[in-house]
C-alpha cells in the first residue's frame, strides 16, 4: 500500500494572488500533487466554470453537505460559505497523492487541528495598498465588497503566525519557486520518510 499523501494548505488574504500562484504552480511540468476544488455559495464570476473553479451550490445544498459530514472544513467569508469537500481529499490521499488546498484562514485552522501533519503556507502581499490595487485591478468585486475584503485582510494577515511558512508574493515566479522548495523539503521530513524506509530496510539474513 502506498504512503498516505500529505495536505498542502495555501492561505492568504483575498487578492494576494493565491489563485494566480496556484495556477502557475500547476502549469509546471513536474507537479505531481492534486488540487482540491472548493465548494461555494458565491455566484460564479464571468468565465468561472462549475467543477473547475468551484462547485457552485445553493446555501441549502451547502448545509446538506455539512450535515452529512462531507466537508473537511468550511467557513463563512464575507457574505458566502466556502468549504473543502472531504471525499475527494480522502480518496486522493489514500491513493498516495499529495493534495493542495487554496483556502482562507479560518478553514485552514480547522484543518490544522484535524491534520496537524499538514503543511501550512501563508501567502502575503507586499503591502495593504498593493493588495487593494490587485483587487481593484482584478475587477471582479464592487468597491464596497473590496473594502470589506481589505478590512478582513487586516485581521487575517497577523494570523500568519499560525502557519509553518510565510511566502511574500511580490513576483509570481519567485513565490512559485519558494512554494516548490517548501513542498520538496517537506517530503523529506524524517517522520514522513522513516516509516517506509524502515519497512523496506530488511535485515542482514
Ligand atoms: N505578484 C503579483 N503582482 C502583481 N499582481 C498580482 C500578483 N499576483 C497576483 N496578481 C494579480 O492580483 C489579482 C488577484 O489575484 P488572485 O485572483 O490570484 O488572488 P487570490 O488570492 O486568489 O484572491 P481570492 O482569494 O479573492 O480568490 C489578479 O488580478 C492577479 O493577476
Ligand atoms: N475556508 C475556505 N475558504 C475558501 C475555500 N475556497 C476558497 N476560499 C477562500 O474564500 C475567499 C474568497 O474567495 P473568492 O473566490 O470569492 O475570491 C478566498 O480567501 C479564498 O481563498 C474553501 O474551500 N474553504
Amino acid at each position: 500500500m502506498s504512503k498516505r499523501g500529505m495536505l498542502i494548505v495555501l492561505s492568504g488574504p483575498s487578492g494576494v494572488g493565491k489563485g494566480t500562484v496556484r495556477k502557475a504552480l500547476f502549469n509546471k511540468s513536474n507537479v505531481d500533487f492534486k488540487y482540491s476544488i472548493s465548494m461555494t455559495t458565491r455566484k460564479p464570476r464571468p468565465g468561472e466554470k462549475n467543477g473547475k473553479d468551484y462547485f457552485f451550490v445553493t446555501k441549502d445544498q451547502f448545509k446538506q453537505h455539512i450535515r452529512k459530514g462531507e466537508m473537511l472544513e468550511y467557513a463563512q467569508y464575507v457574505d458566502n460559505y466556502y468549504g473543502t469537500p472531504l471525499p475527494y481529499v480522502n480518496k486522493m490521499r489514500d491513493e498516495g497523492h499529495d493534495v493542495f488546498l487554496e483556502i482562507e484562514v479560518n478553514g485552514a485552522m480547522q484543518i490544522r487541528s484535524k491534520c496537524p501533519d499538514g503543511v501550512f503556507i501563508f501567502l502575503t502581499p507586499p503591502s495593504i495598498p498593493a493588495l487593494k490595487k490587485r483587487l481593484i485591478g482584478r475587477g471582479t468585486e464592487s468597491m464596497p465588497v473590496i473594502d470589506k475584503r481589505i478590512e478582513k485582510a487586516k485581521r487575517e494577515i497577523p494570523m500568519m503566525r499560525n502557519y509553518d511558512y510565510v511566502v511574500l508574493n511580490d513576483k509570481v515566479s519567485k513565490a512559485v519557486e519558494k512554494i516548490m522548495t517548501i513542498i520538496r523539503s517537506e517530503r523529506l521530513r524524517v517522520n514522513r520518510v522513516m516509516p517506509d524506509y524502515l519497512a523496506k530496510l530488511g535485515d542482514d539474513k
